[in-house]
């Protein structure tokens, strides 16, 4: 914990806390050392458009502006005087107390702005929200204040979503965040991950979180396109470049401006054709096939690959300019098995997604469990194939276990018959040690997560790990 000073403002919360509408009078007098700095900052942040709020070394809140009213205030209680954790995390603890990065200790520490994407408790239930924190410093340079801005984050859901990117394990929220730092710049971004890991998703975000969001988003599936195909697709060509081509035609670069290109399985290009590509990335110029006009490109460039590139580069198999052009913001996309928490979320989202039916298919808690526990090799993709199969068996609206493919039943999660089962998470008291120890060393999950996973309170899971020997 920083050696912050302790403040007054917490024991004057209510007088604050009339002042919520006016953000001028907000403070209370006897607030802070440095009270007219703080008086005159709440006074213009009131005209911010982003939601911003000032809170006192001590984690209160002292004013929070139009725009944070409007957006994250609930109509009946003020946040004036509140704990930032309490409000936004539903925490009684600061955040880094509760396991999480807390951005005031980390301003504290650097005197300097710091910023983290996290999920915020809001009228509408848990979203993704890019916080900065400023610290304010007095002429002595201590930190008398802090102001945070808070953006909520459109391209990811943190609760089921008929549409988009669903997620909040930390996994998943390491690459959402890159891609909220990545998406203003026209970096180049590479996305790395597993067949159905959602590459296709993630590259749209980056786009609609761009400037260039009103453009157009080009895809082209590198695979399986030859040479000669690949760069006729994507340069376009002229009337008579080769037998067939009655008429010009132009290429995805030429369609793409102004927007976003995305290549996916970039691995897959012929090394012919890695040249040209790399051309084009360096002039920002082309040719139609059969052209001599040099025409100019516009577009930002984001590639996928699920295959080890960096290797193929050692191995000659992929030109090693054209991997430092496109790799400089390399996006790890977490498999399914290591976000495993989001389970149930995406669940819920895949069944509204493809619902035709007038009632909504549900997941029974042993049938979730095993969901939970199986590896996933093919990823979000294979989840969805799994459910839009066995919502075809459950007759009466509810997928159980003798629903699912036999290889996700024999996965090595104890089965038990969904009758005998509670809707809620089991107790797994004598269930899978050996998952419990794997997912506990891999340290992808979060100890309220294990918990929720096997159905444990955490002072039971604890108690289970002391005794695994993994406490
Ligand atoms: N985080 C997510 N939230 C919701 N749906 C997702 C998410 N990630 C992927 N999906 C869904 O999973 C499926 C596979 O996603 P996508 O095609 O983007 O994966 P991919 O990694 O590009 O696959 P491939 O490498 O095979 O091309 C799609 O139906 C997509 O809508």
């Amino acid at each position: 914990m920083p050696q912050m000073p302790h403040n007054p403002s917490a024991d004057n919360a209510d007088d604050a806390d009339k002042a919520d509408g006016s953000t001028t009078a907000a403070a209370p007098h006897s607030i802070l050392p440095a009270k007219p700095q703080v008086d005159a900052l709440i006074s213009f942040l009131e005209h911010e458009a982003q939601p911003m709020i000032v809170l006192d070394p001590e984690y209160n809140i002292l004013a929070a502006n139009t725009a944070y009213r409007r957006q994250f205030g609930a109509a009946n209680r003020s946040v004036i005087g509140q704990k930032c954790y309490r409000v936004s995390h539903h925490y009684e603890v600061p955040c880094d107390q509760a396991g999480e990065h807390c951005p005031m200790k980390k301003a504290f520490e650097l005197k300097g702005p710091d910023r983290i994407l996290h999920i915020h408790h809001t009228p509408r239930g848990p979203e993704h929200v890019d916080v900065e924190l400023r610290p304010i410093m007095d002429t002595d340079m201590q930190v008398v204040a802090y102001v945070e801005r808070l953006v909520t984050v459109r391209t990811a859901s943190a609760r089921p979503s008929a549409e988009g990117l669903v997620g909040q394990a930390p996994k998943f929220n390491a690459a959402l965040s890159a891609v909220q730092r990545v998406a203003p710049s026209m970096l180049p971004v590479m996305l790395l991950g597993e067949s159905g890991t959602g590459k296709e998703l993630f590259a749209r975000a980056v786009h609609e979180a761009s400037g260039r969001a009103r453009g157009p988003f080009v895809v082209v599936d590198c695979s399986g396109l030859t040479e000669t195909l690949f760069e006729s697709e994507l340069f376009g060509y002229e009337k008579g470049a080769f037998t067939g081509a009655n008429v010009r035609k132009k290429g995805l670069v030429e369609t793409v401006d102004g927007g976003t290109l995305f290549l996916d399985e970039i691995g897959d290009v012929p090394l012919a054709m890695q040249v040209k590509l790399l051309r084009l990335i360096e002039s920002g110029t082309f040719r139609r096939v059969g052209g001599i006009e040099t025409l100019q490109a516009n577009f930002r460039l984001i590639t996928a690959t699920h295959k080890p590139l960096g290797q193929m580069v050692g191995d000659g198999r992929f030109r090693q300019d054209l991997y430092y052009r496109i790799a400089a913001f390399p996006i790890t996309l977490p498999p399914l098995r290591e976000r495993s928490s989001d389970i149930p979320m995406l669940v819920d989202s895949f069944l509204r997604r493809d619902s035709t039916d007038q009632q909504r298919v549900s997941v029974h808690a042993s049938a979730m469990l095993q969901l939970q526990a199986y590896a996933w090799p093919g990823n979000l993709r294979e989840l969805r194939n799994v459910l839009d199969r066995a919502r075809l068996f459950a007759d009466d609206h509810i997928i159980r276990p003798e629903h699912l493919p036999d290889f996700i039943a024999s996965n090595g999660v104890a089965f038990t018959p969904a009758s005998s089962l509670p809707m809620t998470p089991i107790d797994r008291k004598n269930g899978d040690d050996a998952e419990l120890r794997r997912l506990a060393s891999d340290n992808t999950l979060t100890r309220r997560e294990l918990a929720v996973r096997f159905g444990l309170s955490e002072r039971t899971l604890y108690r289970r790990l002391k005794s695994l020997g993994l406490a």
